[in-house]
């Protein structure tokens, strides 16, 4: 029997990678798209090792012709799609007044564009299928609550959170969900570039910057990329058919609603 595919984007590293592994595990075949090939086509060939089916693709998401022909190979090369994750973005350290047109375009085109891209080139595919397909969309803890120093960051988080919504109702009757997830504090490339940041900023160290997100976790302790997969996991497979629209916050009780 063919295995259902699941294409990650963002998955060469960090909580993408987690969850190309846990997809994996699952029982997809997995298609690792990023802007770094190589270091997808190592992430790619270990899943293989392990006895799980991955390629991985170059993909740049905020470019939308380079989206839909991602997808294209991903097709070509695994027979079919059903899950997209879309993981990639960028989480620069920008408090609002240093703010430029020119990063307002990078970072909105890569975490919501891409978003909207992806969509849009899952959704052919999705209706090849007999069942639709499942778009999961990375938020943050940043897009439910307004986070200093992260002021570019978490609108586009916000604004994730409202695409996931409205996709939601534009596609129900094609059976096709979107949620998304939302990740606390995770220990990945991104989160220690900007308890960097924020510390350096603040004349202090790496460990007070991070602090200063990490204070609020009732579960005392900072997420690993994993902790995230498994909620994904969850979304991706057959026990989440029956939900759409949602955001699952997997940020160890950062904030309650
Ligand atoms: N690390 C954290 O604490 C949190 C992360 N998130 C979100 O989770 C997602 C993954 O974050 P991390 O793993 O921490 O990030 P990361 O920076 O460690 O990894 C991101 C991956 O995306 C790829 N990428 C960047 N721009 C791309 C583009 N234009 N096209 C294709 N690939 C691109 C990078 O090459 C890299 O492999 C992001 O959307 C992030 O905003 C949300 C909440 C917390
Ligand atoms: C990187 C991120 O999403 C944070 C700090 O919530």
């Amino acid at each position: 029997m063919t295995k259902k595919v699941a294409m990650i984007t963002g998955g060469a590293q960090g909580i993408g990678e987690a969850i190309s592994r846990r997809l994996s595990q699952d029982g997809f075949a997995v298609a690792i798209a990023d802007l770094n090939k190589e270091k997808g086509s190592e992430v790619a060939a270990d899943i293989e090792k392990n006895g799980g089916s991955a390629i991985a693709v170059k993909l740049d998401v905020s470019d939308r012709e380079n989206f839909f022909a991602g997808v294209k190979e991903v097709v070509e090369k695994l027979g079919r799609l059903d899950v997209l994750v879309n993981n990639a973005g960028l989480g620069p350290t920008t408090p609002i007044e240093t703010i430029t047109p020119e990063s307002f375009d990078k970072v909105y085109h890569i975490n919501v564009a891409g978003d909207i891209w992806g969509i849009q080139a899952a959704i052919e595919q999705f209706r090849k299928n007999e069942n639709g397909g499942k778009i999961i969309n990375a938020t943050s803890q940043a897009g439910v609550v307004g986070n200093p120093n992260l002021s570019l960051y978490s609108s586009t988080k916000f604004a994730v959170r409202g695409l996931t919504q409205v996709a939601a109702r534009d596609l129900a009757s094609e059976n096709i969900t979107v949620n998304a997830y939302a990740p606390g504090i995770v220990k990945t490339p991104m989160m220690f570039d900007i308890a960097h940041q924020v510390g350096k900023n603040a004349g202090k160290d790496d460990d007070w910057g991070m602090q200063t997100f990490a204070k609020d976790i009732a579960l005392k302790r900072l997420s690993e990329p994993e902790d995230v997969a498994a909620a994904v996991s969850f979304l991706a497979g057959p026990d989440s058919n029956y939900i759409t629209g949602q955001t699952i916050e997997v940020d160890g009780g950062m904030q309650f609603h």
